[in-house]
């Protein structure tokens, strides 16, 4: 489990090069940001599993030298260490290397240890494990070690999250100056586990992903009245039950008051309904601040008006599920609304391409094609903005894979953006928020519970007075 502390920055392997060349450039030599590396990682390995006989697997870069460096310090505390793989032969991992006096094995033969130090590959990693390496793993594996990956685990593309081989699980990765976005992501989460974060004195250059952090809401005024809560307009189809579950989500997330047109007019006591010629008279007025377009919508003449109608108004809009298909069928997708798309992948692929395996780039380039904030769901989600802001979301369970747990996302951006917040904050809150719910709810979770769990996920933010 992924357990980087929310807010945090995810960079890529170019970032993590171009913080490194900016503070060789401002004076901290090479050997000293290995050394910083190696001494916190060597800390952190104390910490976590003390004095345990230790196999440190070091690779031919600048990861095995941090390996050399922690093997050096772990043998200077008195614990009984190995080393086997590389002994590196450039750059400052040559001079770490040149310290260690004792033998360097051969990966192919070495014998485990309780404690297996993963220092082969980091952010280096260019092309998938060789066939001996895998081996030695796979070997390594079986003996059931604990495993501290350094930086990250060996095999996991630094960028993408994505397996270039079956690294050795690590229960604990310690990354250096930053956390990367393999580690929040795909089969680079799986195998991180807890990913604790070295300071070695590195500044992050600009334009950085982060992980969604919580929502900060704003204190409630006690003379507020329910449109200056924030009113929310969903334009639904048939599907009575979708419908339902985006206002009701929207209620429950904070808008003051919730119209619902379509859905077959079957609204909860709280949920207003109207039907078009109303809604359209409503649009623009105060009394709607937002407006979600799709939830059991099918395609259809009615859906395409109110598409085009909505997406030239001034009204912040989310689309989803029945929209997102009248949206890809648009030809002409200019947009002057503040706008949220919110697709799963189908709906992502249909709407942009299928992604292929930079997701992050992926949904960070169809934000600014579309000119709007795309929340691309799924086990992981990436919410990118049209000026190149990228955010993901780990906050979530996979219990909230259950049928329209999407349309209640819709309903909480919706409400969201009716109480103020820009589209890029308002779809990291949501998705933040709906992840948190999803969490309190647990095992059996479906989504008519989400919006009542709402209410103690906002009063834990401090939403309660
Ligand atoms: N940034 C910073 O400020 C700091 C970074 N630090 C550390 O540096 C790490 C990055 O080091 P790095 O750039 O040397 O890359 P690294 O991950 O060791 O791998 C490169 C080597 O592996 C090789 N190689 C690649 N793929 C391979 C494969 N499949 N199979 C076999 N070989 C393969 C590649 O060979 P080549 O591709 O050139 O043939 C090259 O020899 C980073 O993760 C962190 O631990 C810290 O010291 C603190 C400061
Ligand atoms: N494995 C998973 N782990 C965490 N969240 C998930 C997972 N799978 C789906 N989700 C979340 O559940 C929601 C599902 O949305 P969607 O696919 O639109 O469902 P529906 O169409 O049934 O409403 C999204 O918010 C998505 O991020
Ligand atoms: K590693």
């Amino acid at each position: 489990m992924l357990t980087i502390p929310p807010g945090r920055l995810l960079l890529t392997a170019a970032q993590m090069r171009g913080a490194e060349t900016a503070a060789i450039g401002a004076g901290t030599t090479a050997e000293t940001l290995m050394a910083r590396a190696a001494t916190a990682a060597a800390r952190a390995i104390q910490a976590f599993a003390p004095g345990r006989p230790t196999l440190v697997l070091c690779g031919p870069g600048n990861n095995g030298g941090d390996g050399f460096g922690v093997a050096l310090r772990l043998a200077a505390a008195g614990v009984a260490v190995r080393v086997a793989g590389w002994t590196p032969s450039t750059g400052p991992a040559s001079a770490f290397a040149a310290r260690w006096s004792r033998p360097v094995e051969r990966l192919s033969n070495t014998a485990p240890a309780p404690l297996i130090v993963d220092a082969l590959f980091g952010t280096g990693l260019a092309r998938p494990l060789a066939d001996d390496v895998q081996a030695a793993l796979d070997r390594l594996r079986g003996a059931g070690a604990t495993v501290v990956a350094l930086d990250l685990p060996s095999g996991i593309d630094a960028d993408t999250g994505a397996a270039l081989g079956d690294p050795l699980a690590a229960d604990m990765t310690v990354a250096f100056g930053f956390a990367k976005r393999g580690h929040g992501l795909g089969a680079g989460r799986r195998a991180s586990g807890r990913v604790v974060i070295a300071d070695i004195g590195l500044a992050a250059p600009a334009g950085c992903t982060r992980q969604v952090a919580p929502p900060k809401l704003k204190e409630m005024d006690d003379d507020v009245h329910k449109y200056a809560r924030g009113g929310v307009l969903v334009i639904a189809g048939e599907q009575a039950g979708a419908a339902r579950l985006t206002a009701l989500a929207a209620l429950r997330a904070g808008a003051g008051a919730v119209t619902l047109v379509g859905g077959r007019g079957v609204p909860a006591d709280a949920i207003m309904a109207c039907d078009d010629d109303a809604a359209f008279a409503l649009l623009g007025s105060p009394k709607v601040r937002a407006v979600a377009l799709g939830p059991g919508m099918a395609e259809g003449e009615r859906g395409r008006d109110w598409l085009r109608r909505l997406l030239a108004a001034t009204t912040p809009l989310v689309i989803d599920a029945g929209g997102l298909a009248l949206l890809a069928g648009l030809g002409d997708r200019s947009v002057t609304a503040p706008l949220v798309v919110t697709p799963h992948a189908g709906e992502f692929a249909r709407l942009f391409g299928a992604p292929g395996i930079d997701r992050v780039a992926a949904v960070a380039a169809a934000a600014r094609q579309l000119r709007a904030v795309v929340v691309a769901k799924g086990r992981e989600t990436i919410i990118a903005a049209p000026d190149g802001r990228v955010a993901i979301n780990t906050h979530a369970t996979p219990w909230l894979a259950t049928a329209g747990s999407g349309d209640v996302l819709t309903g909480i951006v919706t409400a969201l953006l009716a109480q103020g917040l820009a589209p890029f904050d308002a779809a990291q809150g949501a998705v933040w928020l709906h992840g948190d719910a999803g969490l309190r709810g647990g095992a059996g979770l479906i989504a008519d519970d989400i919006p009542a769990l709402l209410p103690a996920v906002l009063s834990a933010l401090g939403a309660a007075s």
